[in-house]
């Protein structure tokens, strides 16, 4: 999954979605609605036939927020030609600094948008606990944070992201703070189901290039969690076989 944001150009974006390979991308259901500059023609400049739209409520400070433009994002799919799409990323965020997730305000919004029918994606701290309740309230994925949006930080949870892909019957996506692709081979490898990265590939001198080595890392990590890592050791154990040595 990539994002919307922070591209320099609309084409820069439409060449990074192209080269990331990604079958998914979030747009802030308010950017779309604002209709300014800057913001106008974001949706119309993506081929949502052949990309799947995840609306988000991106800007949203409390639950009551976040219902409101989560239905108003299901209506933004409709308009734009996918009638059945019913997801929602959910954001409430209070917090303007470090941008991070409100949790009571994230179970209040996503039983009510999953009482509507709604397949919740909610972002989420990486919180274990939290991740299970989204999951039996009946979100269609958890999406904890590998660190704050946009930091670059990499995978800052990775402990507590390992117990929530151990006890998840759900997807789980790494969301926000990816800043390489080595980052997002390592979420991956971890076992990951699905990444979404903006900034880091927005941002890059060459997004689509940035977007490209991110969706192979995204495809390496995950074959590489599927081929199962060696175990760590401790000692060292030699490649060659040490019977029938010339050397005594
Ligand atoms: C676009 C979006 O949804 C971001 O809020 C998301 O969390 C990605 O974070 P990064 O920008 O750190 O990749």
């Amino acid at each position: 999954m990539t994002g919307t944001g922070k591209y320099r150009t609309f084409d820069q974006m439409g060449q990074s979605i192209a080269a990331s390979g990604c079958e998914i991308v979030t747009v802030a259901v308010r950017r779309v609605q604002t209709q300014a500059p800057g913001h106008a023609g974001l949706a119309e400049a993506i081929d949502w036939q052949k990309i799947w739209m995840l609306p988000n409520t991106a800007g949203c400070q409390t639950a009551e927020e976040a219902v409101r433009v989560a239905r108003l994002g299901r209506e933004m799919a409709k308009l734009l030609g996918q009638e059945d799409n019913n997801f929602v990323k959910l954001e409430v965020i209070p917090d303007g600094k470090y941008l991070l997730p409100d949790p009571l305000g994230t179970l209040a919004a996503a039983e009510q948008l999953v009482k509507e029918g709604f397949a919740v994606l909610p972002y989420i701290n990486a919180d274990p606990l939290l991740a299970k309740r989204l999951e039996e309230m009946g979100c269609a994925t958890v999406m904890p944070l590998g660190s704050p949006i946009g930091s670059g930080q990499g995978i800052k949870n990775a402990a507590n992201i390992a117990i929530i892909l151990e006890n998840a019957q759900v997807p789980v996506v790494v969301d926000a703070g990816i800043g390489t692709p080595s980052e997002a081979a390592q979420a991956m490898e971890m076992g990951a189901d699905a990444l979404l990265i903006n900034t880091a590939i927005a941002q890059a001198d060459q997004p689509a290039k940035m977007a490209q080595a991110m969706g192979l890392a995204t495809q390496a990590g995950r074959l590489a969690y599927q081929a199962g890592r060696i175990p760590v050791q401790a000692m060292a154990s030699a490649s060659s076989p040490l019977s029938g040595r010339i050397a005594s």
